[in-house]
């Protein structure tokens, strides 16, 4: 019999994707360029200070290609705060030059595959770490949504919890390979937004995120039953580096 696994949540997510609306920018006088970036610069400021408290995290990096031109990704500890900072970003100088191309609901997932009987993996303060991360500012990042395929002979949903767990098991091997060169935060969107989960992965040298995602379609999991969406990769784009690349 196909049983749910336990799953733990932790803090909301958002992955926010916009394109930039470089004909208007440069349209637009240098004084009300200049207020736009200060007015940015001074919001990912209030929010590094809720980083710096934990009681939250972001990332902002640039995107490659022509899909959007940059992604933020942030973190909260309820989706009604999401929905504070999407709105205050809306209403903001630089979203008036921003073109929304995508974005994405969800919340840091942890599931029990792994856990023994006898303990309960939310005490452990590792996993309550994980599941309220500080995101990495590591150079490059990689996001895309993806699902478990439900079709004829390979429906991830009719198979025991058992089988399931050893094909997680076999893939949290190839997983740890990357240990210290990729980082991945995987939420969760049942409900919340058109895929099953989201993946983001950091990494230091852009290759090692093809490495692990080539790597891994051939786990067993991924092969029988991963489904992907867009993906999108991009470069960190720290605070002080904003007025240099808004600038024309
Ligand atoms: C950086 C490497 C890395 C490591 C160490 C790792 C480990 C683990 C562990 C131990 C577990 C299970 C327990 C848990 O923590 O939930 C998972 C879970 C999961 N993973 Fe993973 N994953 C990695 C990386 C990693 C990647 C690159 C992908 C995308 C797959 C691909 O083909 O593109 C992925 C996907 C997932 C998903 C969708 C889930 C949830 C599936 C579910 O049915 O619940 N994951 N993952």
């Amino acid at each position: 019999m196909a049983e749910a696994v336990e799953t733990m949540d932790g803090w909301y997510c958002l992955h926010d994707l916009r394109k930039i609306d470089w004909k208007k920018w440069k349209k637009t006088s240098k004084e009300e360029r200049e207020e736009a970036i200060q007015e940015y610069q001074a919001m990912l400021e209030k929010w590094d200070n809720i980083r710096e408290a934990r009681e939250g995290s972001h990332a902002l990096y640039t995107v490659m290609g022509q899909k959007a031109d940059i992604i933020l990704m942030i973190l909260r500890p309820t989706m009604d705060e999401l929905g504070e900072i999407e709105l205050q970003f809306n209403k903001s100088k630089i979203a008036e030059y921003m073109i929304p191309s995508y974005s994405y609901v969800s919340v840091v997932e942890l599931s029990k595959y792994m856990a023994k009987d006898e303990d309960n993996p939310e005490d452990n303060p590792g996993v309550r770490a994980r599941l309220t991360p500080k995101l990495p500012d590591w150079d490059y990042i990689c996001f895309y949504p993806m699902d478990k395929r439900r079709e004829g002979f390979e429906n991830w949903y009719s198979l025991s919890f058992d089988e399931r767990r050893r094909l997680m098991y076999e893939h949290s091997f190839t997983g740890r390979k990357y240990a210290g060169r990729v980082k991945q935060i995987i939420t969760g969107s049942m409900g919340f937004d058109d895929w099953e989960w989201s993946v983001t992965l950091f990494a230091k040298d852009v290759l090692d995120l093809k490495k692990i995602v080539y790597e891994m379609r051939f786990d067993e999991v991924s092969a029988k039953y991963g489904e992907f969406g867009p993906f999108y990769v991009g470069s960190i784009l720290p605070n002080d580096k904003l007025p240099s690349y808004f600038s024309i």
